[in-house]
């Protein structure tokens, strides 16, 4: 996708990945709006922006994601600061097993809400230019992970992602839809997880066997990717210290039979 005078929007920007995110789209040369409840780290995350990108490029907008009425809202802010919207990163997320409803409604409702949004404002029967949602999953939404409701969330997305981006939906739309599923990355999100001590174990094994933490550039290269490869819908990137792959090449039980694959429909 080409980025240069287009305008995005992403959720939890004031730090750790979403910031990294809205930095490599400000670099292509997009406009962005930083979403978070974080006020403080938002407004110097904005303002830091500001001066590298200049002023007119960057706004903070605070909105927790979970409140339909916030989200909605800042949908329309966005559109009515920046005259459109072509790209949504729905990355805002947290893990907490013990406030699990809470985890849900932060990393699938709201990420739910994002794409019906981003559809709502994008999508060219609804009179817009077409555009790209991606969506901020986790190698947890791949494999069996020790904090089985965030492992539940983050499956959620990556089911949302794969079935918004069908061909139908894209060829109605013009948004295509597509995951990022990175492995553990230092961000804030590891420092204190709520999470027995016994999870919390065998995640630090997990992350020992698997080669250890990425840093935040390297999941960027994933959103880069993803930004980069316009003939991808409903696409699941994995991103570990160990390389990206896609997933989602097998055929359903409709397409084994002539061991054809539905292609994807890139019109955006
Ligand atoms: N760091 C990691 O190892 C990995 C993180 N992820 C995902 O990446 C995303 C970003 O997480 P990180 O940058 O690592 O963590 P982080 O904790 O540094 O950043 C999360 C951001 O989301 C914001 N946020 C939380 N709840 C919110 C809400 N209700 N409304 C608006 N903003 C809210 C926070 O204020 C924060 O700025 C999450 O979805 C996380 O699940 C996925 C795979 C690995
Ligand atoms: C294998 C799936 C990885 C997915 C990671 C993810 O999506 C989110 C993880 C969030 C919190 C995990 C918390 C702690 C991890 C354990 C150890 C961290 C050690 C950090 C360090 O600096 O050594």
């Amino acid at each position: 996708m080409q980025l240069s005078g287009k305008v995005a929007l992403v959720t939890g920007a004031a730090q750790g990945l979403g910031k990294g995110c809205a930095e490599a789209i400000l670099e292509r040369g997009a406009k962005v709006a930083l979403l978070d409840t974080n006020e403080s780290a938002g407004q110097e995350t904005a303002a830091d922006f500001a001066l590298k990108y200049g002023a007119d490029r960057c706004t903070f907008i605070l909105c927790d994601v979970t409140a339909k009425d916030q989200l909605e809202g800042a949908f329309q802010k966005v559109v009515d600061h920046f005259g459109g919207l072509d790209l949504v990163v729905n990355n805002a997320g947290i893990l907490n097993e013990v406030q699990w409803e809470k985890c849900i409604d932060v990393n699938l409702v709201s990420v739910v809400r994002g794409c019906h949004l981003g559809l709502r404002y994008m999508g060219k029967q609804n009179g817009g230019n077409g555009g790209l949602i991606i969506n901020m999953s986790s190698v947890a939404g791949l494999y069996a992970f020790p904090s089985p409701v965030y492992a539940t969330t983050k499956a959620g997305v990556v089911g949302l992602t794969r079935s918004l981006g069908m061909d139908y939906k894209l060829g109605r739309d013009c948004v295509r839809v597509n995951a990022l599923c990175p492995s553990f990355t230092t961000t804030a999100i590891l420092a204190d997880p709520e999470v027995p001590e016994d999870q919390y174990q065998h995640m630090k094994d997990m992350l020992e066997r698997g080669g250890g933490l990425m840093q935040i550039p390297d999941v960027v290269k994933g959103l880069a990717k993803l930004l980069d490869e316009d003939d991808k819908n409903g696409a699941v990137l994995e991103v570990t210290v160990q390389g990206m792959k896609y997933h989602g090449d097998e055929s359903g039980p409709w397409d084994r039979e002539s061991g054809t694959h539905q292609p994807n429909l890139c019109i955006a």
